[in-house]
């Protein structure tokens, strides 16, 4: 499990170890990282060129420590301080020691950023807040050719919630201390960190408000059938999706539910004739079901199909058709379920679920936040789908995907990923679960079936993921080429 904290909590957590040497642990680990990019980039130190952004506070306090450290092994450092009479004052006179340069021209910074080989930015860590401040901001535009590591996170990106008020600097690698920050798991800021490697430096943060699945964790939550399982043991999952207008949603939800482990899928839209010969393993008589998937293309029916799951005692999923009408009724349409309610929408829906208090864009560029707050609306658990997929709690607890890649952007995706974390609800996997989960496998499977980069379809998606899960089940790692999330790849050779 990645866990992110809070910059409150980080404090905190930092208040607590009060006397013990935390800067010098995080510049170890910092130098000794960049050190192993400067030897695999250019076989070595010695002679290379290290670039340091030093803003005003700790943050760049760690940056021109790791450049003194890197200088006595031969690195050619210049430092560039943005505030240069609040310059950290042990780590200026470290540098100094070294014989580096130090200077305060922007011009002579912004034309080593160009030539640098190794860039680190510390202009601001968990202390920011705002847009970059303009003495930093030209450096976000400036060209390069080096590697640009960022400490702790990339400067100009907000540390809780990985928001973006103006620039902010793109970085090949992110260092980040003691704990990861919610901005370096979700998008936008997530984009902006690179690969991201954590140091531990001894903190023991409180539990986590965010954090993300890893392989491990993904594995042991899978429902595995049992010697005495039958297909109600394994979960029956009720499908009120496709119409006479969209019956491809239908039978692309459909194709996520079975092979998303469902024992059986009971089939109750209007595709049904194209759907059992599509998949002649579906029900389509009326029964028992564990879990209900309504919306995915279900158009005309969507009203009475979302009457009738919202009054079902089983868990349900309302994702696209369902999405629209539910925003038409409101909040109130969920109060008298005692069952769990797992919204799926994407920005656009969930701009529509919140009433219009907040564009598409405006969701997408702060989604923790507005999958938060659509949680809390809806007394749901709610599965903002985007770049980083977010899912939120009504206590705003939240579980986050990076798995995904762009290729998943494609007509009906999101019908099979519904199809699939329905049949992980019909197994019994609670939605803060299930979701994350399905979510984890559909990316990897929308990774499988791109292969190198190719486009792909939903049907690839769904295809795919038996693969997936087989080498999930069996505890296997995502091998070279399927990477684990989007982050933990070896992006320009820079990561672990
Ligand atoms: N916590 C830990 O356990 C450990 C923390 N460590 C390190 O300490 C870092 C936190 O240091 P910190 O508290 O000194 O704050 P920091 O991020 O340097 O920024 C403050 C300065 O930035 C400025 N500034 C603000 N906004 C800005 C903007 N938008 N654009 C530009 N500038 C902006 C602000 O200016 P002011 O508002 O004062 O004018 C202020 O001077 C943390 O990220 C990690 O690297 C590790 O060494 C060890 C363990
Ligand atoms: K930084």
């Amino acid at each position: 499990m990645r866990h992110a904290h809070t910059v409150e909590q980080v404090r905190a957590a930092e208040a607590e170890l009060a006397g013990q040497p935390l800067m010098d642990r995080a510049v170890a680990g910092l130098a000794a990282t960049c050190a192993r990019v400067l030897i695999r980039r250019r076989g070595r130190v010695y002679g290379s060129r290290v670039l340091v952004l030093a803003g005003s506070g700790d943050n760049g306090g760690d940056a021109l420590f790791a450049g003194a450290r890197l200088a006595r092994r031969g690195a050619a450092v210049t430092a560039v301080l943005l505030t240069p009479e609040r310059a950290h004052p042990a780590a200026l006179a470290a540098l100094r020691a070294t014989g580096s340069q130090v200077t305060s021209d922007q011009e002579v910074g912004l034309a080593d950023f160009s030539r640098a080989d190794l860039i680190l930015d510390g202009i601001v860590g968990i202390g920011g807040s705002g847009p970059l401040r303009p003495a930093a901001e030209p450096y976000a535009h400036q060209p390069r050719r080096g590697v640009l590591v960022a400490v702790d996170l990339p400067s100009g990106v907000d540390a809780d919630t990985g928001e973006v008020a103006g620039a902010a600097l793109r970085a090949d690698l992110t260092v980040t201390f003691g704990t990861h920050k919610p901005s370096l798991l979700i998008d936008p800021g997530a984009g902006y960190a690179g690969p991201v490697q954590l140091v531990e430096i001894g903190l023991r943060p409180p539990t986590a408000p965010v954090e993300a699945l890893q392989h491990d964790e993904v594995a042991a939550l899978l429902p595995r059938p049992a010697a005495e399982s039958d297909k109600y043991k394994r979960g029956v999952v009720g499908l009120l999706a496709g119409s006479e207008r969209y019956p491809g949603a239908g039978l692309l939800a459909v194709a996520g539910a079975l092979h998303g482990g469902a024992g059986a899928v009971r089939y109750q839209g209007r595709a049904a004739e194209e759907a059992v010969r599509r998949h002649p393993e579906i029900l389509l008589t009326a029964g028992r079901v564990q879990s209900l998937v309504v919306g995915p293309g279900s158009g005309e029916d969507t009203a009475e199909s979302l009457d009738d799951a919202l009054a079902s005692q089983v868990p349900v999923l309302v994702d696209a058709d369902g999405l629209t009408e539910l925003a038409r009724r409101g909040p109130r349409a969920l109060a008298g379920r005692s069952a769990p309610t797992l919204l799926t929408p994407h920005a656009g829906e969930a701009a529509r679920l919140l009433g219009g208090d907040a564009s598409a864009e405006q969701v997408a560029a702060a989604r923790l936040r507005h999958a938060r707050e659509l949680a809390a609306r809806y007394g749901a658990t709610v599965l903002l789908k985007g770049s980083t997929t977010v899912v939120a709690r009504p206590d705003g607890t939240a579980r986050v995907n990076s798995t995904g890649t762009a290729w998943l952007a494609t007509a009906g995706s999101g019908d099979v990923l519904a199809g699939l974390i329905g049949a992980l609800l019909a197994a019994g996997l609670p939605p803060f679960d299930a979701a994350p989960v399905g979510a984890y496998l559909h990316g990897l499977a929308g990774r499988l079936a791109a292969g190198s980069g190719a486009p792909i379809t939903a049907s690839d998606i769904a295809a795919a993921l038996p693969a997936v899960w087989r080498d999930a089940a069996q505890g296997d790692r995502p091998q070279e080429g399927r990477p684990q999330g989007r982050r933990a790849g070896n992006v320009a050779g820079l990561g672990d």
